[in-house]
């Protein structure tokens, strides 16, 4: 058949890749298609007897792959994406099918299974089109399989080995990266390469042609049968006529559509995720569900005095959400609910969840702040002034400063250890917390470091409020607290000045004097531990952007920058849990 150009047809359609296959991700990509990636949990476990041939199971795996997504996604956000794909891919060799291998001994019973044979990899790729209806999902599925057959040369059991410890089989079907390292077992490849890597790119499109180009309007050939090449389509039940109404708009008038808004759409999704959150930590559904045997939607709403359906939906958003569980028996907490959003779990982050709530534009705002002349930690985070630092001040009564303060003690005492020992700080004898506050941060580092004396450097406002927060327990005597204004007082004398979770929601401008003020007041040989910077690697690029829209944290590269700049050198950064966490310098000579 001609192939027309189908990407374009899913631009303006909000498409889902159910895959974790970076290679997937990367064809696609580079063929034009824009997509999210919800990798699916679909447990690639169905009996592969049941099934007529290798080909047959990989289209189904496919299949139930995307639905998992879809059906997922529809139960979180009451809305499907427009279309999710998934795909299987799967190596066969007499009548045995090959997946991904468990361990070194089972990638070499693999390979050497394959050595100086030929084998078949079979993907199969489900593309389902997806309508949120009243409540209900409706999906139309579409599937197809794409076949290549690849010869390996004989393998000695050097190689074999060798290429096992080189890592690269185990995240592959069959036990090998065509792609890569195992493209040298390869002696012929019969049919699409792109279909052994993961994804029949050619294939797919020439799907998207027949789904998307009905009666050849667009396309100078009506569409073929659905038999496609050699009577392999999979297609039972699938729709012949897969474009939308909008699909008939764009081809009479020509005109396309804008891209699809998905991070627009993105923010609004992740609003009502965080709203179910707040509106379940308020009611204390966590601590309704804490200890005791599970409940049903009625019980509980029975206990808050709510309606049952109103509670069924918040509670089911809960179990998308991760923080409950649902048995026949009715609903409980997962462990992290247990854990942060009772309101007495050791590691409660009930109090921050409150106050973001409460004070959506407050963010991490600190109470000091918003008093200070001149410094409305909105400033520069908005685009512009949001009023006078006095109207944030009077927002902030008594009661909002200590939920305020209780929320950053949660989040400090959840983190403080990771910061604390993300770098060996065991070289400093003395360290100053500016904005400290409680001192969850100090307390940690004393006991991680027990040489270290640690000042917690805050304003006198906040720092009459921190006797409720004291932990009990050795080495305390190791923290003190000194009032005091950074912008205004000489900082306290000290061999690391901490700056953590104050500057996200600053302009330039005054983070760029406080840690001015810093570098002045730091001894060479002295260090600034940093706190508080962008998550993820990718976040890097888009963190500029979006900290100048929304306000938030910088990315590890400009602060890095800064701080090279303000003279500190050797800057390093670490993480936990995967995510950028702390910068540390130390001053050079002056
Ligand atoms: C044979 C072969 C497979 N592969 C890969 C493609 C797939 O990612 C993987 C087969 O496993 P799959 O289960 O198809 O995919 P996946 O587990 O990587 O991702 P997901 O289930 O989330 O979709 O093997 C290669 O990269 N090169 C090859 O030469």
């Amino acid at each position: 058949m001609v192939l027309c150009p189908v990407i374009r047809k899913l631009l303006h359609k909000r498409v889902v890749l159910a895959s974790a296959s970076p290679r997937r991700q990367e064809i696609l990509r580079q063929a034009g298609l824009r997509f999210e990636v919800v990798p699916s949990r679909f447990k690639e476990m169905l009996p592969k007897a049941l099934f007529p041939s290798p080909p047959a199971y990989a289209v189904e795996t496919a299949k139930q792959k995307a639905l998992e997504v879809a059906r997922r996604m529809h139960q979180k956000d009451l809305r499907a994406p427009d279309v999710v794909i998934g795909a299987d891919t799967i190596v066969a060799v007499g009548g045995l099918i090959l997946e991904k291998p468990v361990d070194k001994q089972d990638a070499y019973s693999m390979l050497s299974r394959l050595s100086g044979k030929e084998h078949s990899v079979f993907t199969g790729v489900a593309i389902v089109h997806c309508c949120s209806r009243d409540g209900r999902l409706d999906t139309d599925v579409s599937e197809f399989y794409e076949e290549t057959r690849v010869r390996f040369s004989e393998l000695s059991e050097d190689l074999l080995w060798e290429y096992i410890d080189s890592g690269e089989p185990m995240d592959k079907a069959g036990g090998y990266g065509i792609q890569a390292l195992g493209g040298m077992l390869v002696e012929q490849v019969h049919g699409d390469f792109l279909n052994v890597v993961g994804f029949p790119l050619n294939r797919f499109c020439k799907k998207l042609a027949e789904l998307y180009y009905p009666s050849g309007r667009e396309d100078p050939r009506p569409a073929q049968s659905h038999q496609g090449r050699g009577g392999r389509d999979e297609d039972g039940g699938e729709r012949t006529q897969a474009a939308g109404p909008e699909e008939a708009v764009s081809s009479r008038t020509g005109h396309s559509p804008p891209p699809f808004p998905t991070g627009l759409l993105e923010l609004v999704d992740s609003f009502k995720a965080s709203k179910a959150l707040f509106t379940a930590c308020k009611l204390k559904v966590f601590d309704l569900l804490k200890d005791g045997a599970p409940l049903k939607a009625v019980d509980v709403a029975g206990k808050l005095g709510a309606s049952a359906c109103g509670t069924g939906r918040l509670l089911d958003a809960c179990v998308a959400l991760g923080f409950l569980q649902k048995t026949d028996r009715g609903y409980s907490n997962t462990e992290t609910a247990n854990l942060h959003l009772t309101s007495d779990g050791a590691y409660s982050l009930r109090g921050l969840v409150l106050h973001h709530s409460d004070h959506p534009w407050d963010l991490s705002a600190r109470p000091e702040s918003a008093g200070r002349d001149g410094v409305d930690p909105h400033d520069g985070a908005l685009g512009e002034r949001t009023g006078p630092p006095c109207q944030a001040s009077c927002a902030h009564s008594e009661e909002t400063r200590l939920g305020l303060l209780r929320a950053m003690h949660s989040l400090a005492k959840l983190t403080a250890r990771h910061v604390a020992t993300a770098f060996d700080l065991s070289r400093f004898g003395s360290a100053c917390d500016l904005g400290g506050c409680t001192g969850a941060l100090a307390y940690v580092l004393a006991r991680e470091y027990p040489r270290l004396r640690v000042t917690v450097f805050d304003l006198p406002e906040v720092l009459q409020h921190v006797a409720g927060f004291q932990p009990d327990g050795p080495r305390t005597e190791q923290v003190s607290f000194l009032p005091g204004d950074f912008f205004e007082d000489s900082l306290p004398e000290a061999d690391l000045y901490v700056v953590s979770r104050i500057l996200r929601d600053w302009p330039d401008g005054k983070v760029h004097e406080l840690l001015s003020r810093v570098a002045r007041a730091c001894k060479p040989g002295g260090g600034l531990l940093l706190v508080d910077v962008a998550a993820g690697p990718e976040a890097e690029a888009e963190a500029e952007g979006l900290r100048r829209r929304a306000g938030g944290e910088r990315s590890a590269a400009v602060y890095a920058h800064l701080l090279r700049r303000l003279g500190f050198a050797d800057v390093r950064a670490a993480g936990a849990g995967g995510r950028p966490l702390a910068l540390l310098g130390t001053r050079g000579a002056p």
